[in-house]
């Protein structure tokens, strides 16, 4: 008798594991939104800090409720001296997402309250990592370049404040809402794989810095968030606009998977791309250098090549990857920026998580070797 092996869903694709309230892509308009709210209407006329409040309140804040948000985020700013010093110490080779993983692990070994569970302590360690993360990535920015760290500058705004401690300047008033546009729309998307890890951490009644740190370590792969800085390496590994569709060819013939291109969900197009397509359509336009011109154009050339020969369209990380490296920011620092914005949605997961909590603990379908005696005399 042969036994029955159950369908197996490998990659878990198609399997519904949960509900969530925190975010969806409506089949209908192919839109994602946030809380209910379309993110076109997010990215177009409020701002990043606004999204990850209504991210983990469900709602919107009043004028009252934003105030006093941005000033609790302004003050949870600064890095103390142990973390700033631990994080100086890191080895210069290391990858600035192992720079972000160890920092917020570090923070939860910092965390006397780090067990606590309830939602009002979730929201108020969330903020601080918020607040922090970005010290961290503008600190480690400027390390690997030997210059010394900015401190933030608690009258500037969250995205302002980025451009200053990496820059120390701002930049057009443009530029700082594409990259506003591009934390927005790389918030929160449902049960990705690094939002499901965050998910399978705190299902074990683990604590919030861990599932943050474990959620870290899946976005770096580059079949998810490290793809923005994979896409940078494809399109210098082309270097030629003209040459965007042989290098496809020849790419595709060797099975090599194109980054920044395909999805898991969306299968006729990322619905954040067109806004982000657009925001950094007008960056291209305001730089007008020959670099940025050429560099545009290959972006473009190998996007029409691949629709036209494979039909498979970009995601967010192929428009993102071009602005980031637009607003000057070096390529590694690309999958950081990511986290900065990830991190509302995570906590948001990780709130959800433990309100209705069931220990997540798929089955596999056994392929080893049937049962055998132990060799004896060993
Ligand atoms: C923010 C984000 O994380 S978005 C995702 C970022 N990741 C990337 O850009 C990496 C490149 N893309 C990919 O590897 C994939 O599209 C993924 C991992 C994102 C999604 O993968 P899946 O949902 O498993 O798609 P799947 O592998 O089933 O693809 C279906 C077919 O399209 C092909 N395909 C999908 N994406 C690509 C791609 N980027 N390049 C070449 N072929 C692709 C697959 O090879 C497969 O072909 P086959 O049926 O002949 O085997
Ligand atoms: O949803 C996914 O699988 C990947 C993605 O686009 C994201 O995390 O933003």
């Amino acid at each position: 008798m042969t036994a029955t092996i159950p369908e197996i869903h490998r990659g878990l694709a198609g399997v519904v594991v949960d509900t969530t309230a925190i975010s969806t892509v409506f089949e209908e308009t192919n839109s994602l939104a946030y809380r209910g709210y379309p993110v076109q209407e997010l990215a177009a006329h409020r701002s990043f800090d606004e999204v990850a409040y209504l991210l983990w309140h469900g709602e919107l804040p009043d004028a009252g409720e934003l105030e006093r948000f941005r000033a609790r985020e302004r003050a949870l700013r600064p890095l103390d001296r142990t973390t700033a010093e631990l994080l100086a110490g890191l080895p210069r080779t290391c990858h600035p997402m192992d720079v972000l993983r160890t920092a917020v692990s570090f923070f939860g070994a910092e965390d006397p309250t780090e067990d606590e569970e309830g939602t009002a302590g979730h929201l108020a360690k969330s903020l601080g990592l918020l607040a922090k993360l970005p010290v961290v990535v503008a600190a480690d920015h400027r390390r690997r370049l030997g210059q010394d760290p900015i401190q933030p500058d608690p009258d500037l705004g969250y995205a302002e404040n980025f451009f200053h401690m990496c820059f120390g300047t701002v930049p057009a008033p443009e530029v700082v809402r594409c990259f506003e546009i591009s934390l927005i729309l790389y918030a929160e998307h449902s049960f990705n794989a690094s939002t499901f890890t965050a998910r399978v951490v705190t299902s074990t009644l683990s604590d919030l810095y861990s599932a943050v740190t474990a959620a870290i370590g899946a976005l770096k792969g580059s079949l998810h968030g490290g793809a923005n800085e994979a896409v940078m390496h494809m399109l210098r590994e082309i270097g030629d606009p003209e040459q965007a569709a042989d290098w496809l060819d020849r790419a595709l013939n060797e099975k090599r998977k194109i980054m920044g291109f395909g999805h898991r969900v969306y299968k006729h197009g990322d619905s954040r791309v067109p806004i982000m397509q657009e925001a950094t359509d007008r960056l291209v336009a305001r730089a007008a250098s020959p670099e940025t011109t050429r560099l545009a154009a290959l972006h473009s050339s190998l996007r029409h090549a691949m629709i036209s020969r494979k039909g498979i369209h970009p995601n967010l990380d192929y428009p993102a990857a071009l602005a980031y490296r637009l607003m000057g920011f070096d390529v590694p620092m690309f999958t950081p920026l990511f986290v900065m914005s990830r991190v509302a949605g995570w906590t948001a997961h990780i709130t959800e998580q433990l309100a209705h909590n069931a220990l997540i603990r798929p089955l596999g379908v056994y392929t080893g070797p049937a049962q055998r005696p132990l060799p004896q005399g060993v």
